[in-house]
């Protein structure tokens, strides 16, 4: 659906060369969420820039909804693209329903009155639909930008950081709308600094800084640089440390290590292939060695450790219990 070989952009000449991108290799399945995670100065807006036909790359090849870029089609792209970009570039003298219209009648939807409807209906903007832009709070600006993205049906659509600037309830409703879109069938790019965001959003996110460093399930990866982790509780006084020896000699399980949970209670780490398999072996290997356990919970690190130590490799010794 979207397709990306070595895609390369630099930008300016000798010493103040920039390159942005560098040999981008990416494929976005038809209908997935995709999240592009990176830092300031990565290169992600250049990349949905190159995506989006605005720039050409200096090399490489890009497709999108199967349409090669740059080979003369680039306005059957953008008819089949909608996009988000980081500021909306609304026309804050028109009314919202102005503003949509024209989108609508540009992009030559068959039934514009109708598409404006359902999207200012769709976004909660139908009461204010008569209101000069201007007079909107930045929230409504951004669905209003959203219904804009949307108002032609792409099967393609690119959100560059949509709920940047939001306080947490309007947040909420554009992560809202964007999770209702799922299931519709539209690939969505969606480029994003929150981590959490990206996580209950996206099928799969890339973590990228100019080049691919990791592409995933939020799950994979977590997996992939931190493992998964088991931690069991025992009761006050159980021997942790001869239970540890009992569990790492049982074939197929991880190293296991002694751990201090709350008010000083004991409990053991395991590190674990399967949790869904392999925690009801650990659990009747250690009920058979006299153990009394609590409770069993997986060990769980942030997407944010995750990236940050994709990104950088850093050590991240918290955890976190889900
Ligand atoms: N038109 C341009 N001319 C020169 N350099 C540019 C241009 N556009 C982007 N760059 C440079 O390319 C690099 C990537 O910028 P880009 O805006 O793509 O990053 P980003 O990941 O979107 O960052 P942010 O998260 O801060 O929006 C930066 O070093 C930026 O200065």
């Amino acid at each position: 659906m979207i397709r990306a070989e070595g895609l390369t952009k630099e930008f300016g000449d000798g010493d103040a060369r920039v390159r942005a991108v560098e040999g981008l290799e990416l494929f976005v399945n038809e209908g997935e969420v995709f999240g592009f995670l990176g830092p300031n100065g990565a290169g992600k807006t250049t990349t949905v820039r190159m995506l989006t036909t605005l720039i050409s790359p200096t090399s490489g090849r890009a497709w999108v909804d199967d349409i090669p870029l740059g080979s003369g089609r680039d306005g059957a792209v953008r008819a089949r693209i909608g996009v988000l970009t980081e500021s909306p570039g609304l026309y804050e003298r028109l009314t919202a329903r102005r503003n949509l219209q024209i989108f609508a009648e540009l992009y030559g939807c068959e039934r514009p009155r109708e598409q404006v409807e359902k999207y200012l209906k769709l976004l909660g903007l139908w009461d204010r639909r008569d209101s000069v832009v201007g007079t909107f709070s930045k929230g409504m600006k951004q669905k209003l930008a959203i219904a804009r993205a949307l108002v032609h049906e792409p099967p393609v659509l690119f959100l560059d950081e949509p709920t940047s600037g939001l306080d947490p309830e309007a947040s909420k409703t554009v992560r809202d709308f964007i999770d209702s879109l799922r299931g519709q069938g539209r690939t969505i790019f969606l480029c994003t600094h929150n981590l959490d965001e990206a996580e209950r959003l996206c099928d799969r996110v890339a973590v990228f800084q100019r080049r691919l460093i990791a592409v995933d399930t939020p799950g994979a990866l977590r997996a992939r640089v931190f493992g998964r982790r088991t931690r069991v509780q025992l009761a006050p006084g159980s021997d942790a440390p001869s239970l540890a020896a009992v569990l790492s000699a049982v074939p197929g399980l991880g190293p296991t290590e002694t751990d201090v949970g709350p008010e000083g209670r004991p409990g053991l780490v395991v590190t674990v292939g399967e949790p869904e398999s392999q925690n009801p072996l650990i659990v009747r290997t250690l009920v058979e060695h006299g153990a009394d356990v609590e409770y069993v919970t997986e060990l769980s690190h942030s997407m944010e450790e995750v990236y940050l130590r994709l990104l950088h490799g850093a050590p991240q010794e918290e955890v976190s219990a889900r």
